[in-house]
């Protein structure tokens, strides 16, 4: 009945028909189709043309295979095809009139769209795998991980306490938990941001920070809403800041993360290995949070811990970061970053960069919010300045590194500035920090003036760091051909193309001219800014409108945040353990 009818609408061109085998259009053999050219077309050899006939008599005449055919149409026949005057449906008998099957047509254009849809779906922080681990790998790793409850642990030695929480090496005998050693810390609210994080960073980039076994909500009648324990494995006693405050740094990291028997004396050559490999570990470690969207914001040596097991430094306490994949950018209003650390812009999205929408558009609209802001460039500052203080030790105390935040603050943040103004008066310890970066044709001092600038879109980011030649153990003169041609390019991205920007935005927010009529941009910043003089009526009422507009606009803005915020917490709150 259905092939009946299908052969009708054929008849009339309709379109209509039981188009699309697994064999595709080119090679069906089904009687339909061997009527079709004749049908519709004419027969180019009459004394070949077969008769129309409807399926159940081509059954008949065809037999066994007929009926195979009919039923193989029946059922896979499900399609919606054009006629064969408009598609090439060829014929079964003049073989060589079916069209050659191309398979994928691959055209240029079809080519640079797919190419371009794939690199922003890939580029920093990942719309597609952020997708995929959001909706598939966290289901799948909550379904099949162990959950602890309170009683789980013993409670041993604190190991630190901050603002939001209390730190402690425990142990575990319950059956399955990790061997040895664990660490517990007890959050309050904020605790929630950072097993989100921490979740994240397992699946993302594990090795980048101390290794996350679990977190859970827990009520407690102490506090309100209850405290977020989180657990993780226990990597070892020693911090960064504790190996720094030490006399006896670098060399008393160097047995640890390079081995027994370096063979070198002592001085400057033996130093530089050491500090450019703890530096390439923490860029590594870094470069693993950026590319999956996390910044830390709180990068300094005491959040830096030295794993025994894998023998490399590794990141903690991701209660600050902001994972930009899916627009958690959150600030406890109480926080403060530790001022001596944070780049100078203080935010790591412009101020003008509206709160994310929903988590899906959001992570949508990443790459986008990503390469306007280059967050990542906030945490490259502070890693900037723990290679200073690694190179010049009156910098490793708290005194020490404000007194050059301030010098360096009078010399708008530019490090040559600084060093032609302490060069000259330096005593003995400066001056063998700047001897250390200026090995190897000065590639140490490149790098790390790459990394202290104040300009957040002029600083490396945490892979072309890695990338540098400093990083190479030959130095300068050891560079192939393409490890030249690569510093060159890195040189090329650190020029300030800022102002060539700033030129473009001008001409294009001139919205109004002498010739032309209207305000331009500045001059209406210019009223917005204005307070009501007296005499010009107009231009006042014009302030007036322009102050109201502006007030309306800031309480819809706040209004928003405000919303986005409560929808925020509400639904990345549902992937937080909730009390076991
Ligand atoms: N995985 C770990 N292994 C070993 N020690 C750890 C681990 N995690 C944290 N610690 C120790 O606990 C201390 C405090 O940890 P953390 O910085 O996460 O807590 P915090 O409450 O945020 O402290 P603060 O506010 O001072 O930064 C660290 O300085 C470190 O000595």
């Amino acid at each position: 009945m259905a092939a009946g009818t299908a052969i009708a609408a054929c008849r009339a061109g309709l379109g209509f028909g039981f188009g699309f085998s697994p064999d595709g259009p080119t090679t069906r053999r089904s009687p339909l189709h061997r009527r079709r050219r004749s049908d519709f077309i004419g027969p180019m050899n009459p004394l070949k043309r077969r008769p129309s006939s409807p399926p159940a008599v081509a059954a008949a005449i065809g037999g066994v295979d007929g009926v195979a055919d009919l039923v193989r149409d029946l059922f896979l026949g499900v399609g919606v095809g054009l006629p064969c005057t408009v598609m090439e449906c060829g014929d079964i008998i003049y073989r060589s009139t079916l069209p050659r099957s191309t398979g994928l047509n691959l055209t240029p254009p079809g080519v640079a769209l797919a190419l371009a849809a794939v690199s922003y779906l890939w580029a920093t922080p990942g719309v597609a795998p952020g997708f995929w681990d959001m909706f598939v790998l966290a289901f799948i790793e909550r379904a099949f991980q162990q959950s602890y409850r309170k009683d789980d642990f013993v409670i041993g030695k604190k190991l630190g306490e901050g603002a939001f929480g209390v730190v402690y090496k425990v142990s575990s005998a319950k059956k399955g938990s990790p061997k040895g050693d664990l660490v517990l810390k007890k959050a309050t609210e904020y605790g929630a941001v950072e097993i989100w994080m921490n979740e994240r960073v397992r699946r993302a980039c594990a090795n980048s920070c101390a290794d996350f076994v679990y977190g859970f909500l827990e009520r407690s009648s102490k506090t309100k809403g209850g405290e977020y324990w989180l657990i993780w494995r226990f990597e070892g006693e020693d911090t960064l800041s504790d190996f720094m405050l030490s006399k006896e740094f670098p060399y008393n990291v160097e047995a640890k993360i390079l081995g027994e028997g370096q063979g070198l004396e002592k001085g400057l050559e033996r130093e530089n290995r050491i500090i450019q490999t703890i530096i390439r570990q923490l860029l590594f470690a870094l470069d693993g949070l950026h590319s999956t969207g996390i910044v830390h914001r709180d990068i300094k040596p005491q959040n830096i811990i030295f794993s025994e097991g894998s023998r490399t430094f590794k990141i903690i306490d991701l209660g600050a970061a902001a994972d930009l994949r899916v627009g958690i950018n959150y600030i406890p209003k109480e926080f403060l970053l530790d001022p001596r650390y944070t780049a100078p812009e203080q935010y790591i999205m412009s101020t003008q960069t509206p709160s994310a929408p929903s988590a899906p558009v959001a992570t949508a609209l990443s790459p986008v919010l990503w390469q306007m802001n280059l967050p990542d460039r906030f945490d490259i500052y502070s890693v900037g300045l723990i290679f200073l203080q690694m190179v010049f030790p009156s910098l490793r105390t708290d005194n020490g590194l404000i007194q050059f935040n301030r010098q360096l603050k009078r010399c708008n943040y530019d490090l040559d500035t600084w060093r032609s103004t302490v060069e000259p008066r330096a005593g003995p310890d400066l001056r063998k920090g700047f001897e250390l970066l200026d090995l190897d044709g000065g590639i140490g001092w490149e790098l790390i003036t790459s990394m202290v600038r104040f300009k957040a879109r002029q600083r490396t980011s945490a892979k072309a760091a890695l990338a540098h030649p400093y990083f190479n153990s030959e130095g300068l003169l050891g560079l192939s051909f393409m490890q030249k041609l690569r510093l060159q390019f890195f040189r090329a991205t650190q020029k300030d193309y800022g102002e060539a920007a700033k030129w473009v935005v001008r001409h294009m927010a001139k919205s109004g001219t002498e010739k032309e009529g209207g305000f331009t941009e500045a001059q209406l910043q210019e009223l917005r800014e204005m307070k009501p003089r007296k005499g010009n009526v107009q231009r006042n009422a014009l302030a007036s409108v322009l102050r109201l507009q502006r007030k309306i606009i800031r309480t819809l803005n706040e209004s928003m945040d405000e919303l986005n915020r409560q929808r925020k917490s509400m639904w990345w709150s549902r992937w937080i353990p909730r009390e076991e």
